[in-house]
Parts: C-alpha cells; sequence; structure tokens
C-alpha cells in the first residue's frame, strides 16, 4: 500500500505528479483539510506538501494526530510554524538551492527592465509612438550597468547568484548579510550602510520574523531618488506602503518585483505607478527548477518514510 501524503497548498496539477506515481495523494488544494477530507482520512496522515509561503500554523498540524513531516516545495518556509512542528516532534523539510539559479535569472531581469524602462520601450514601440515620432520621457538616457554600485541583501544560496551575475555586467557589488562571507564583494555591516552606497538593492534575504519590513522609509530614502530596489525573497521583507509612498513621491527612482505583501494581489496603488515592473512569484517558476524542487521533496519523503532524519531539513526544523 503507498503511504498517505497530505498536499496543503495550490498546486498546478502538474507539479505534483511525480508524487502521485509513488504515494496516494489527498490534495486539499489550499482549503483547510478538514473542509476537504474526514477525520477518519485524515488520522493516517503520517507526511505533508506545502509551499513554503502559505501559513501552516499548529491547530492545521492537529488536524492530523500522525503527522510526523511537513516537506516545503521550494526553499521557503516563512510560512510554517517551526515552534508549533517542534513541539509535536514534526520534522521540517526543504528545497535548498534546488530554483536559486531560476530565481537569480528573474532578479536580475527585474534590474535591467526596470532601470533601462523595458515595459514603456515596449509600449512605445508596439503603440505607434516611435513610428508617430512622438516625443516620450522613456527616450531620455538611462544610467547603464556599467560601474554601477549594486547591493545584494542577504548573500545566501539566491544571493550569492544574483551577485555572480551582475558582476559579470561590470558592476561593483557590494552586500549585507547576517555574516560576512568569503566572497570577493565589498561587505557592509549594515542595510542602512549598503542602501546608502549602492544604486540598486536587491533583496534576496530570507524571510522571517527578523527580516520583516526590513526594507522600510529609512532605508529607502538612503537608497536615494537615483536608486531601484528588486525584490525576490519575499514581500514580507518590504514595508510595502512605505515603498509605495516612496515610488509615488520619487524617494526611489523604481522597483521591480516579484513578491508582495499579500499575494496573489498586488495594490491599485502599485499597479497604477509607471516606475515598477512586476511579476506573479514566477522567481522558481522554470522546467528545471521543478526538477530540483521535486528532487528535494521525494528525498526527504522517502528519509522520513524510511525512518531517517530528513536530508534537506530546515536549519530551525
Ligand atoms: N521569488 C521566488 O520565487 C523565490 C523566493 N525565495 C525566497 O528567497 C529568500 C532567500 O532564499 P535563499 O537564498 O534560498 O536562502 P538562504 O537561506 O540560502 O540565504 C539567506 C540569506 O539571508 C541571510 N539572512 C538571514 N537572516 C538575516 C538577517 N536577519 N539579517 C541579515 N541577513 C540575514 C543569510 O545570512 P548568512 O549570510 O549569515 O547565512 C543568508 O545569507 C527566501 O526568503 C525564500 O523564501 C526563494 C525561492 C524562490
Ligand atoms: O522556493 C521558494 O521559497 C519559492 O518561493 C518558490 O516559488
Amino acid at each position: 500500500m503507498p503511504e498517505k501524503v497530505l498536499i496543503y497548498s495550490r498546486f498546478p496539477k502538474a507539479q505534483m505528479e511525480r508524487f502521485g506515481e509513488r504515494f496516494e495523494l489527498l490534495n486539499a488544494a489550499g482549503k483547510p483539510p478538514n473542509e476537504v477530507f474526514s477525520a477518519e482520512q485524515l488520522a493516517d496522515i503520517r507526511a505533508m506538501i506545502t509551499a513554503g509561503g502559505t501559513p501552516l500554523r499548529g491547530e492545521a498540524m492537529d488536524l492530523m494526530p500522525k503527522l510526523g513531516a511537513i516537506v516545503c516545495y521550494g526553499t521557503g518556509y516563512d510560512g510554517v510554524d517551526l515552534a508549533a512542528a517542534a513541539k509535536r516532534g514534526i520534522a521540517v523539510g526543504h528545497s535548498p538551492g534546488a530554483n536559486a539559479a531560476s530565481v537569480a535569472d528573474i532578479a536580475v531581469t527585474l534590474m535591467l527592465a526596470t532601470t533601462r524602462r523595458l515595459l514603456a520601450a515596449d509600449d512605445y514601440v508596439r503603440g505607434g509612438s516611435w513610428a508617430a515620432a512622438k516625443p516620450s520621457p522613456m527616450m531620455r538616457p538611462q544610467a547603464g550597468m556599467l560601474g554601477r554600485k549594486i547591493g545584494v541583501y542577504g548573500m545566501g544560496e539566491i544571493g550569492r547568484k544574483i551577485a555572480a551575475r551582475v558582476a559579470a555586467f561590470e558592476t561593483e557589488v557590494g552586500y549585507f548579510s547576517r555574516s560576512k562571507h568569503d566572497v570577493p564583494y565589498q561587505y557592509f555591516p549594515t542595510l542602512d550602510g549598503l542602501a546608502e552606497w549602492c544604486s540598486v538593492l536587491m533583496i534576496a534575504v530570507r524571510a522571517g520574523a527578523d527580516t520583516n519590513h526590513a526594507v522600510g522609509a529609512d532605508v529607502l530614502k538612503k537608497l536615494g531618488k537615483d536608486g531601484y530596489i528588486v525584490n525576490i525573497s519575499r514581500g514580507s521583507v518590504i514595508d510595502q506602503p512605505a515603498l509605495i509612498a516612496a515610488l509615488t513621491d520619487q524617494t526611489i527612482a523604481g522597483a521591480g518585483l516579484d513578491v508582495y505583501a499579500k499575494e496573489p494581489h498586488a495594490p491599485d496603488a502599485l499597479t497604477a505607478l509607471p516606475n515598477v515592473v512586476l511579476s506573479p512569484h514566477i522567481g522558481g517558476h522554470t522546467l528545471e527548477s521543478h526538477v530540483a524542487m521535486q528532487d528535494c521533496v521525494l528525498a526527504n519523503l522517502d528519509a522520513f518514510f524510511a525512518g531517517k532524519p530528513l536530508p534537506y531539513k530546515v536549519p530551525l526544523g
């Protein structure tokens, strides 16, 4: 008999196919599991798959009295109440580094699209303004990448790949992280110091209680009127209303965002702005990163059902 695994978040069917070949899946698809399955069905569940950003509290864990493993599809685990899991003896696993290259690619895409006003340029051509020789502020030359100071906030799996990519554009790269790393970039001991120095701040720090709203009005002011924000981490790292205010009154020049405070919603005040480029949390969404995330999930589930420790346990899980 295949083991039963609960699917907690809403995932596209294709992403769960490989798991369905190995396990009997009970798909709650983002609904509270007890609204979809009976207490009897939930009583057998020993492992579940979730998206790390989906809130998962102790009460939901308690619906499955035999639950022993929470496995996150992706590197994030910010939604999981790790203390509640630890209290119940539940191991928490994730997919470290599995999508880092894809996320770094999106970060660089957002940086270039934002600083070079790619969406306005696209509109200019499609809308016929170029052929009609209509003047546009978009046609004013923008600062390029050559010699630009790029700040990377968080020098982890994704931060390292962002730094390597942007360094190839002949930029100067600096970073702030909890600790100094053995990397060829200038270390800043504070986020304020990094923001003051750089003109593009790439946010790749791990989201959690101690980085919640780390980028607020003060940091944005330090970044300044020629500065750009790129966020591929989580919306929680930025004080979103402060960001919208800074973009509106041009305290900063622009922002490229893949993540938001309350996904899947981007507020009108943000989508109405001309100086932002927005993507719908697709940083890790490439074929190869999905395969790598699935490999991590399967390795975690196989180990758990074999009575072994999870190979990709979260640092505090
Ligand atoms: N947009 C998307 O689709 C995706 C978003 N993400 C998100 O990106 C974030 C980063 O992921 P990843 O690179 O894999 O994570 P890692 O754990 O590999 O790296 C995180 C980095 O953040 C640093 N850090 C953690 N806490 C603090 C703090 N309080 N102050 C300063 N630095 C801190 C770490 O510090 P230190 O240098 O000391 O180790 C480390 O350098 C996660 O929040 C994840 O959820 C991930 C994948 C896809
Ligand atoms: O890996 C993660 O944390 C993600 O957000 C994947 O989309």
